[in-house]
């Protein structure tokens, strides 16, 4: 049986949150740290540890099947390449950004204006887009520096916690574009290959419908269960189970992980105690 080819980022921001994902779907690597390839234990998959910039080649050429790679790269060099799954790790955004104490009115100020950048053409299609011709300058890290050392008049660059633009006196003007880690997919995958890949993201949606989840357990007298379940959404309905002391339940229900601080307070009111909030490894729906 021939086996499916993912490529991950060999190191970098990337590399870690892969390999737990990979791992979280059952796919162990034996791997020693210089080596660029491995197979994995008890699945037909090969792991390729490559640089995130060079995988969209790999994929356009088949060289890959599927990739763990930045969003933002793709749309940078990947028109061919197919989003299976987005990964909800590496968040970030790809923005303009131009010195703090320069007056900023729109886009059309950056007419005629040199930019300094690694994504020229995300850059170059927003800039067409809004009909402003700039000079791209590109390079390939610390861009940010650019401004300070009289190298551009702005800059685009990844973007995140914001925390490199303020140390570099630049500011935020322009989000081109919102990125996470994705799943994606060569253009020519074939068949047999394609069947592993549904099987690998069958596994990915119950791991990260999981990592979004909290399993939630409460007790609360009887009289006042009608009330706590219209408070918990649950994926069905909560499932209530008689305590050993007469007159009270235990509730279990899942929620989202995001809902729970904002419905701590109201179940309390509503009379639960008790309350304890677990992780979820997998949900299949
Ligand atoms: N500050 C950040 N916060 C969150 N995600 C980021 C950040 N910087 C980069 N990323 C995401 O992680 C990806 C990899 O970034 P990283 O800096 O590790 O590698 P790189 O230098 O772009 O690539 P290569 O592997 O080719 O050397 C980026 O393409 C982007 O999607
Ligand atoms: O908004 P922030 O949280 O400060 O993150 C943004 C910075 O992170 C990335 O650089 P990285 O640290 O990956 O260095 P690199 O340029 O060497 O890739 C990116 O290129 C920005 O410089
Ligand atoms: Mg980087």
């Amino acid at each position: 049986m021939s086996k499916l080819r993912i490529a991950v980022q060999k190191s970098g921001r990337l590399h870690d949150d892969s390999m737990q994902i990979l791992k979280d779907i059952g796919i162990s690597i034996d791997n020693g740290k210089d080596q660029l390839k491995a197979s994995a234990k008890d699945f037909p998959v090969e792991i390729f540890y490559l640089r995130n910039g060079d995988i969209p080649q790999y994929l356009k050429d088949g060289v890959v099947d599927a990739a763990i790679i930045g969003e933002n790269v793709l749309i940078e060099k990947g028109e061919t390449i197919t989003v299976a799954e987005k990964l909800g790790f590496s968040s970030c955004r790809v923005c303009i950004a131009v010195p703090k104490t320069k007056k900023y009115n729109g886009i059309q100020d950056l007419d005629g204006k040199r930019i300094a950048t690694s994504y020229p053409n995300t850059v170059k299609d927003y800039l067409e887009s809004k009909g402003v011709q700039a000079n791209l300058h590109i390079i390939n890290g610390s861009v940010e520096i650019a401004p300070n050392i009289g190298l551009a008049d702005a800059i685009c660059d990844i973007v995140s916690s914001g925390s490199t633009l303020f140390k570099n006196n630049l500011k935020e003007v322009e989000t081109i574009l919102k990125s996470e880690a994705v799943l994606a997919v060569s253009p020519i995958i074939s068949e047999e290959k394609q069947e592993i890949l549904n099987t690998i993201q069958f596994r990915i949606r119950s791991v990260l419908k999981g990592r979004q989840s909290r399993y939630i357990l409460l007790n609360a007298p009887n009289d006042k269960i009608e009330t706590i379940k219209e408070i918990l959404p649950g994926m069905r309905s909560p499932t209530v189970l008689p305590l050993a002391e007469t007159g009270w339940s235990s509730v279990h229900s899942v929620i989202s992980k995001n809902e729970f601080w904002a419905i701590i307070d109201r179940l309390k009111e509503a009379g639960a105690e008790g309350i304890l909030v677990c992780p979820i490894e997998k949900m299949v729906l």
